[in-house]
């Protein structure tokens, strides 16, 4: 069973529920007056299991799109470049964007993509970010929704994965010390 590979549990399915209703509920306070469309962008593929949940705990006409974002190739260290595999699908000129991604560590990939969505002029931009790992950070990054701040573990589940694996898991956690071997 995948269980059989996670040394320990860092956040249990029922605390991310709860964190993400939380969330949900903040993000649907700030922009209940919003008059311009609201566009929840996830960054694929780790984003995508928060952002499904994340999106059904706002309470408000928001609109999807995708970017597909990777710095990470396959192993456990950022490769320092970001290569944007799938763009937006829509003009994002004079919306609200909210960004919606699995985890911020060394701040790479949402420094270039934050800087990539203010040239395309949006009415305002947030990042919702589930985890943050400040002890990791070379690139400033600026979260205005996060769910928890993390140490320095690779920690995999909900979205996050070790070599495409483990993103089904319902939790997040650290994988024992053998499975990498
Ligand atoms: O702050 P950073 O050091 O840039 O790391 C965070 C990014 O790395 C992971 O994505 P990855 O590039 O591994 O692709 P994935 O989302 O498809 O897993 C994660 O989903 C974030 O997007
Ligand atoms: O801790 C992590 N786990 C999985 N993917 C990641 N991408 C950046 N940090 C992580
Ligand atoms: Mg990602």
């Amino acid at each position: 069973m995948m269980k059989d590979d996670i040394a320990k549990v860092y956040f249990t399915e029922e605390e991310l529920q709860a964190k993400v209703r939380e969330l949900g509920r903040q993000i649907t306070e700030d922009y209940k007056d919003a008059k311009e469309d609201i566009y929840c962008v996830g960054i694929l593929k780790g984003a995508s299991v928060f952002y499904t949940d994340l999106v059904r705990a706002i309470d408000l006409p928001v609109r999807f799109d995708f970017m597909i974002a990777s710095s990470y190739g396959s192993g456990t260290s950022t490769t320092g470049s970001v290569k944007i595999l799938k763009d937006l699908d829509y003009d994002i000129e004079g919306k609200h964007l909210i960004v919606i991604e699995d985890i911020i560590d060394s701040g790479t990939t949402m420094s270039y993509l934050l800087k990539y969505f203010e040239h395309r002029k949006p009415a305002s931009v947030k990042l919702c970010a589930l985890l943050s790992k400040p002890s990791r950070r070379t690139a400033e990054v600026a979260i205005d929704y996060c769910g928890f701040e993390v140490p320095d573990e690779f920690l995999v589940g909900y979205g996050l994965d070790y070599a495409e694996i483990y993103r089904n898991l319902p939790y997040i956690g650290v994988l024992k010390p053998e499975v990498y071997a």
